[in-house]
């Protein structure tokens, strides 16, 4: 069973408003999948349709069974009056962590993302950078079997880009399966699996890079050649 199959027809933001139309992929268990495309192709909005937040939704979405999943949206949310312990035991309570068992995970993410003396502070003031390293935390704490991730390369200096790269890359072959937006195409080509191409609202191409190289007709082509090739002209007008 796929940890993710989503089959939309059409969604958008009002009834009767559709900003993405047949929008269907999967994501299975140790896949990296990038979701790529032009400012205002549509891939916030998918990412939406996935966790039901739109208002017109004519499709389905299946989440595989075995645990939960983990959001990472693009700009980093927090409860203005907790520290980042007590979103940390928040959650924990919330998803009902063994105390003892989560606090040493916490321990040791706290200190791998460099945060560890800022742990009792206010991830509401901290810089945004180091809020996401706390969102990613946050996600990582729980054992998700699945990620959405918004664009998570804005804001990272390059240490914690590398933090974040290999956290994703042992979250993955622990079997989790990544499902993440992104328009950092030279890291996206390195490290997803596979990729869906959208354009306009609608997916333009997707599978492998080879796959997606053979749609294109640019067999040597970069990632970055045949995101040109496909969006070319589109811009962000509809
Ligand atoms: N809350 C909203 N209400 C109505 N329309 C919206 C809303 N958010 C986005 N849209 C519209 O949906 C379309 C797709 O936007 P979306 O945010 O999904 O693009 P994106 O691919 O994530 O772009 P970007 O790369 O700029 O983040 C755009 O035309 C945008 O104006």
């Amino acid at each position: 069973m796929s940890l993710l199959n989503i089959e939309i027809k059409s969604a958008g933001y009002e009834k009767g408003d559709s900003i993405i139309t047949d929008i269907a992929f999967r994501i299975e268990q140790g896949e990296l999948v990038g979701l790529i495309g032009p400012n205002g192709a549509g891939k916030s909005t998918t990412i939406k349709a996935v966790l039901g937040l739109l208002e017109h939704m004519d499709g389905s979405v299946a989440f595989g069974s075995g645990g939960n999943y983990a959001y990472i949206p693009e700009r980093p949310l927090f409860y203005d009056e907790l520290t980042l312990w007590e979103h940390l035991d928040f959650v924990a309570a919330v998803e009902e962590l063994n105390e003892e068992e989560y606090r040493k995970k916490a321990d040791v993410l706290l200190d791998t993302y460099k945060l560890a003396h800022h742990a009792h502070e206010f991830p509401s003031k901290y810089s945004k950078g180091m809020q996401q390293k706390a969102m990613l935390i946050l996600a990582m704490i729980t054992d998700p079997y699945l990620y959405i991730i918004d664009e998570p390369f804005m804001g990272l200096d390059p240490d914690a880009m590398k933090l974040f790269l290999d956290s994703i890359e042992k979250e993955r072959k622990r079997g989790a399966g990544i499902l993440m937006s992104t328009h950092v195409l030279d890291t996206a080509e390195k490290i997803c699996n596979r990729f869906i191409m959208i354009s306009n609202g609608r997916i333009v191409a997707k599978g492998t890079l080879e796959e997606i190289r053979l749609q294109c007709r640019l067999p040597e082509g970069s990632l970055y050649d045949c995101y040109h090739f496909l969006a070319e002209g589109d811009g962000d007008e509809r």
